[in-house]
C-alpha cells in the first residue's frame, strides 16, 4: 500500500502546527489529526472528554462504531515538552490516514486534557509518530500507526513536506520524486529512547563561514520552532539588528523589520537553508512591531530540537528500516 495526506496549517498568520485529516471506526468518523514525531500516542478527543474541556473539536465516539473494542483495564498520560497534556483510556478501532487502513489501532481517548488544548480547536488529537517505545499506554505499551502500517507499506517509510504557510503532504510507503531536488541524505537514527535522534553536520549564519560541529536534536514534526544549543543561538541573533533575549517573551525576539540572515545547516556532506520569512516566526502578538524567532535556545528543553521551521526546509523521508534512518533532501 502507498497513501498520502494533507498537512494544513492550523492557523493562517504562522505554522503553529499542522493538522491531517484520518477517519476512524465504522462508519469512519473524520478528525484532524497533528502528526508528531516527538512523541508515541494517538490520542482524541472523544466522548469521554467531559463538555467544559471540549471547545469546538471533532471528537470521536467509540460507542458509534460497530468495530470499536475497549481495550479493558488499560490507560495512558502523556505530558508534552510544553507542558500541555492529556490522560484517558484505550480502544482498539479500525484508523486511517491517507488510505493506510489500520483494523485494530490503538486510539487512546481523552478522559481529560489540558487548558492549552481546550484552547485549540483546529487540533482533534495527536498521532505520535515516534517509536513505540515512548508509547504511554499501561500496563501494555500499544504500537503506533506507522509500526502497525510497515508491513502493509510499499516501502516501511513515510515522507513529510510540511510548507511555509500553505497546505504540504504526508506520504507513508513511498518516496515521491517529484517532491525534491538532487539527492536525499540518509544519516543514522539513534531510536533510544524513542525520538527520531539524529546528528547534523554543523550550521552557518547566512553568508558566514560553516562551522563544522556536530549537533544531535530530534526531527520533530510536532514543535513549531528549532531549539539549538545557546552558543548557535547567540552566533545568530548576533547579526540581527536589535536582537534581544526577552525574558517577558520567553526567547530571542527583534523588530520586525529587522534584516535576518538565513539560517544554514548540514547533513552530512548536504547544505539545508532556512530563508529570513521563516526565521521571522511571528509577531508576538498580533500587529505588534516587535517578532519572535525562529530559533531559540533549547539550554531549557535538555534537547536539541529541529522543528517544523527547519522541517519545512526540506524533504524528510522518516525511514523505518531496521536500523532506521533518516533522509534529508532540498526542494
Ligand atoms: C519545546 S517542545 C514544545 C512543543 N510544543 C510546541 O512547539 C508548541 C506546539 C503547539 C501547537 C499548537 C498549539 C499549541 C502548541 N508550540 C509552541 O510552544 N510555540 C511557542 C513558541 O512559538 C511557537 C509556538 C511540544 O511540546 N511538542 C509536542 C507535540 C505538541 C503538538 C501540539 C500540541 C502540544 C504538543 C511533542 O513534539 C513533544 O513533546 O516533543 C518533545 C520531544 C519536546
Amino acid at each position: 500500500d502507498t497513501g498520502s495526506a494533507a498537512a494544513t496549517p492550523i492557523d493562517p498568520r504562522f505554522d503553529i502546527a499542522y493538522v491531517t485529516p484520518v477517519t476512524i471506526g465504522t462508519p469512519p468518523q473524520t478528525l484532524q489529526l497533528d502528526l508528531d514525531t516527538g512523541s508515541s500516542d494517538l490520542w482524541v478527543f472523544s466522548s469521554h472528554t467531559p463538555a467544559s474541556q471540549v471547545r469546538g473539536q471533532q471528537i470521536y465516539s467509540p460507542d458509534k462504531s460497530t468495530t470499536s473494542k475497549l481495550l479493558d483495564g488499560h490507560t495512558w498520560s502523556i505530558r508534552y515538552g510544553d507542558g500541555s497534556g492529556s490522560r484517558g483510556n484505550v480502544y482498539t478501532d479500525n484508523f486511517a490516514i491517507g488510505g493506510i487502513m489500520v483494523e485494530t489501532q490503538a486510539v487512546e481517548t481523552a478522559e481529560e486534557v489540558s487548558s492549552s488544548f481546550t484552547t485549540e480547536d483546529n487540533i482533534d488529537g495527536l498521532v505520535g509518530l515516534g517509536f513505540s517505545t515512548l508509547n504511554t499506554v499501561s500496563p501494555e505499551g500499544q504500537l503506533t500507526f506507522f509500526d502497525n502500517a510497515k508491513p502493509k507499506l510499499d516501502a516501511p517509510v513515510f515522507t513529510a513536506d510540511l510548507k511555509y504557510m500553505k497546505e504540504g503532504t504526508y506520504d507513508f510507503g513511498f518516496i515521491d520524486e517529484s517532491k525534491y531536488t538532487g539527492e536525499i541524505t540518509y544519516v543514522p537514527v539513534d531510536t533510544d529512547p524513542g525520538y527520531w535522534t539524529f546528528t547534523s553536520s554543523g550550521y552557518g549564519v547566512g553568508s558566514g563561514t560553516f562551522s563544522s560541529s556536530p549537533i544531535t536534536g530530534i526531527a520533530d514534526t510536532g514543535t513549531s520552532l528549532v531549539y539549538l544549543p545557546t552558543a548557535i543561538v547567540t552566533a545568530y541573533y548576533r547579526q540581527v539588528e536589535g536582537a534581544t533575549n526577552s525574558r517577558s517573551y520567553g526567547g530571542y525576539v527583534f523588530p520586525c523589520n529587522s534584516t535576518l540572515p538565513p539560517f544554514v545547516f548540514g547533513i552530512g556532506e548536504a547544505k539545508f537553508t532556512i530563508p529570513p520569512s521563516y526565521m521571522s516566526y511571528a509577531a508576538v502578538t498580533d500587529g505588534s512591531p516587535t517578532c519572535f524567532g525562529g530559533l531559540q535556545s533549547s539550554s531549557g528543553i535538555g534537547i536539541n530540537i529541529w522543528g517544523d521551521v527547519a522541517l519545512k526546509a526540506a524533504f524528510v523521508v522518516f525511514n523505518g528500516e531496521e536500523p532506521p534512518t533518516i533522509g534529508w533532501a532540498n526542494k
